[in-house]
């Protein structure tokens, strides 16, 4: 804990008792000491010592991970810790490296796509690290597309093996993360080939690499694809290209949980949905979104303690300046993104559920809300994603000159998120697979067919079509029936309006393709819905400790009234509100910024973050933010000599060159 706490009267005006405040943030008593003691684990060990990534080298930085990753794997066996510790130690590393690959995509995969059979032979193996794994999938040509890939696996019956094929250079694997440099194994997605029939994308258990000396095996072509956006960030990463000639492997290396190829080379489909092929990417969509929640806490943290300690202007006569987060402007850039960060967070808990949930109905054959969870975990990653990284470039600019400088830890958050918006699925593409289900289910409600789940509400399609809301006061927008009804009204509104248009279209095609910018925007107002009511269910939930419930109420409010003001055109042009009943809204979302402001350092402490899992010098918990500026300054390379490498060459003679010529005159 810190000696001089330069943030102590901004904690002392907190109403709500912060340690239960971490309890509803974490979600549980458990979950908040497990999380506290892997942070400090991982904060006190040098090792994991980070404030010096930014200026390493790509191969410096690239083997300070293998460093790290090893050492951690070190800490999880000499301590025997649990699979919950080791996640979140992992975490805490604070380093995209090839074990987020292997543990979150290569295991899944086998999890999900492979027999019993396979996953009992493979599954110890990648426990252990005997092997390490990468998802390999995206290719040069082709990655929204998955459709489209290349990559032929075709059946030998002769031998009983598949062959491997890259017959393009488009079709080169490019991209999986762990692949260029780490990664003995890959789960390979090809086009199956077998009886001269194409069977489309299946997955592939494919040995890369020798175990004896990491050598490439034969026909394997593979390297890293090169430095990617800002200095340290996710250049960590081993991202890869990965070329095939003809390389043959095991007919049961097939994950084959949901079609076989049989020894004689039948093509054999089990009576699942296809789309369980894409099983992994909506597991790691779900992990998303629950990440997309800590990056961005992590970037208001820093925000709002910089925030109060920063002081500008005010002072006529010498006194005292104004800190910077009473500005109502700042309030009002910073406080909606603190209550989205809790927002996501509880959203990101019940996608969590949902996943589950899903999971556990798949295992019994029930197949009905696999169309449920594609929707909420596509829409949900692509929002929460879009929303977080355009959040940290915002609290850079919140932190004025000092948030550019890499000490203040947001320009390497930024670089190493800003992919989110990418990969497990662009998010326009992902939006638009929203949009389709949306399409889809309003087309059924003609039909009488009554929608569940998150789409549920438009089943009141009579009363949202033309209902008006009763809000006639600034406190009334208080009331959550008042904003669940505004949010539901607009969504329902904005995807109808798309159908209609749609439906005057040559074709349902055609017209979806007109009309795809409005679509992403009704999928948009429907993925907002959603976190709207999963914020008002959660404060509904009986919620232990001193103003907590009262707090979160508070950012519920300001999370929707914030949408509302934001996304005003939608609910005027739609009928759900007036531009009277829009400008109360805007009264009382000011209003609970003055509710917020005495008590934003400690919603940010409830995060708990450690000063090393920060890893800025403008967000520490002590707020001693200029001397560790300026001493931070003092370590950079550049300040290494007090005369430059260069000034005899290129400075001195220059300046020479320039007295000579001045003495001249
Ligand atoms: C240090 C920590 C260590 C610990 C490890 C843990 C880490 C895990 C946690 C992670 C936390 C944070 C993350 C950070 C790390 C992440 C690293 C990032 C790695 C990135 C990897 C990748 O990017 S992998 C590649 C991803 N690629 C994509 O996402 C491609 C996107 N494209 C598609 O999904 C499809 O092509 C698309 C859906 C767009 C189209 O599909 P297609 O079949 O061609 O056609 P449609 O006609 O549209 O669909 C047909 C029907 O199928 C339905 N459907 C589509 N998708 C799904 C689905 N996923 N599930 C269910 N149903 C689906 C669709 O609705 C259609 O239905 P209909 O009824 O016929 O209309
Ligand atoms: C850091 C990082 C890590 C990655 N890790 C992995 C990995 O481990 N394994 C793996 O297999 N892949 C990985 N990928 C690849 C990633 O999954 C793809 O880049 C992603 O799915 C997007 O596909 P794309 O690159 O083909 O984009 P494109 O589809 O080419 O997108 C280009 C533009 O076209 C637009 N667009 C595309 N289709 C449509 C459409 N139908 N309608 C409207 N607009 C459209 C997009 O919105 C975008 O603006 C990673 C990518 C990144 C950046």
């Amino acid at each position: 804990m810190a000696e001089v706490d330069h943030l102590a009267a901004e904690r002392a005006t907190a109403r709500f008792d912060v340690e239960e405040m971490k309890v509803a943030w974490a979600g549980s008593r458990h979950a908040v000491h497990v999380a506290d003691r892997m942070a400090r684990l991982v904060a006190s060990d040098p090792v994991f010592r980070k404030d010096n990534r930014t200026m390493l080298s790509r191969k410096e930085l690239f083997k300070d991970t293998l460093r790290k990753a090893a050492h951690a794997w070190k800490r999880i066996v000499e301590l025997r810790l649990t699979e919950e510790e080791a996640d979140l130690l992992r975490q805490y590393v604070d380093q995209p490296g090839y074990v987020d690959l292997h543990w979150g995509m290569f295991v899944p995969a086998i999890k999900g796509q492979g027999t019993e059979e396979q996953q009992h032979k493979w599954l110890p193996l990648a426990y252990k690290f005997q092997i390490i794994g990468c998802y390999a999938q995206t290719e040069l040509g082709h990655g929204s597309n998955v459709q489209g890939l290349e990559t032929t696996a075709t059946f030998d019956p002769k031998t009983d093996e598949f062959v491997i094929h890259s017959p393009t250079l488009t079709s080169s694997k490019w991209w999986p993360g762990g692949l260029g440099k780490a990664s003995t194994h890959a789960v390979v997605y090809a086009r199956l080939i077998t009886e001269g029939k194409d069977y489309g994308i299946h997955g592939f258990i494919v040995q890369l690499r020798s175990l004896e000396d990491h050598s490439p095996l034969p026909g394997v072509t593979l390297g890293d694809i090169g430095g990617k956006f800002g200095s340290g960030a996710y250049n960590s990463m081993d991202n890869g290209v990965l070329r095939f000639d003809h390389v043959r492997i095991p007919r049961d290396q097939m994950l084959m949980r949901l079609s076989q190829v049989t020894r004689e080379g039948k093509y054999v489909h089990s009576n699942v949905p296809k789309q369980l092929l894409y099983g992994t990417m909506v597991y790691v969509r779900q992990s998303i979104v629950a990440d997309a929640s800590k990056a961005l806490s992590r970037a208001v943290c820093i925000a709002v303690r910089y925030s109060a300690v920063r002081k500008q202007f005010g002072s006529q006569d010498g006194g005292p300046e104004t800190q910077v987060l009473n500005y109502k402007t700042q309030q009002s850039r910073l406080f909606p993104l603190l209550a989205s960060a809790y927002a996501f967070r509880f959203v990101g808990d019940w996608l969590n559920w949902l996943y589950t949930d899903v999971t556990q109905k798949l295992e019994a054959k029930d197949f009905s809300t696999l169309q449920e969870a594609h929707a909420c975990t596509a829409g949900l990653k692509a929002v929460t994603t879009s929303v977080t990284a355009d959040a940290i470039e915002e609290c850079r600019k919140l932190c004025g000159g000092h948030g550019y400088l890499n000490s203040s830890g947001l320009p390497e958050l930024f670089a190493v998120y800003v992919p989110a918006c990418t990969y497990e699925g662009d998010n326009v593409v992902l939006l638009l697979q929203v949009a389709r289900i949306l399409m889809k289910t309003v087309s059924q409600l003609a039909s009488g067919k009554q929608p569940v789940g998150t789409m549920a509400y438009m089943g009141k399609v009579q009363y949202l079509m033309q209902c008006k809301s009763a809000v006639s006061s600034a406190e009334d927008w208080l009331n959550p029936d008042a904003i669940q009804e505004a949010f539901e009204a607009r969504a329902l509104r904005m995807a109808v309006n798309c159908a209609q248009n749609i439906s005057q279209a040559a074709s349902q095609e055609e017209g979806f393709y007109e009309r795809s910018p409005d679509l992403l925007e009704a999928a948009v107002a429907h993925i907002q819905l959603i976190i709207v009511t999963k914020f008002i269910e959660k404060v509904h939930q009986e919620i232990p400790g001193h103003g907590v419930k009262e707090q979160l109420q508070a950012l519920c409010n300001v999370y929707a009234l914030y949408i509302l003001h934001k996304h005003l055109g939608d609910f005027l042009a739609t009928g759900c509100i007036t531009p009277r009943q829009g400008a109360l809204a805007n009264e009382q979302l000011g209003k609970l910024y003055a509710q917020v402001r005495p008590n934003a350092v400690a919603l940010v402490d409830a995060f708990n973050y450690t000063d090393h899992y920060l890893g800025s010098v403008l967000g520490r918990y002590d707020g001693d933010v200029y001397p560790a500026l300026y001493e931070e300054a003092w370590k950079d390379p550049l300040n290494e000599t007090v005369v430059p490498e260069g000034y005899h060459e290129y400075l001195r003679p220059l300046i020479k060159q320039q007295q000579l010529k001045l003495s001249r005159l």
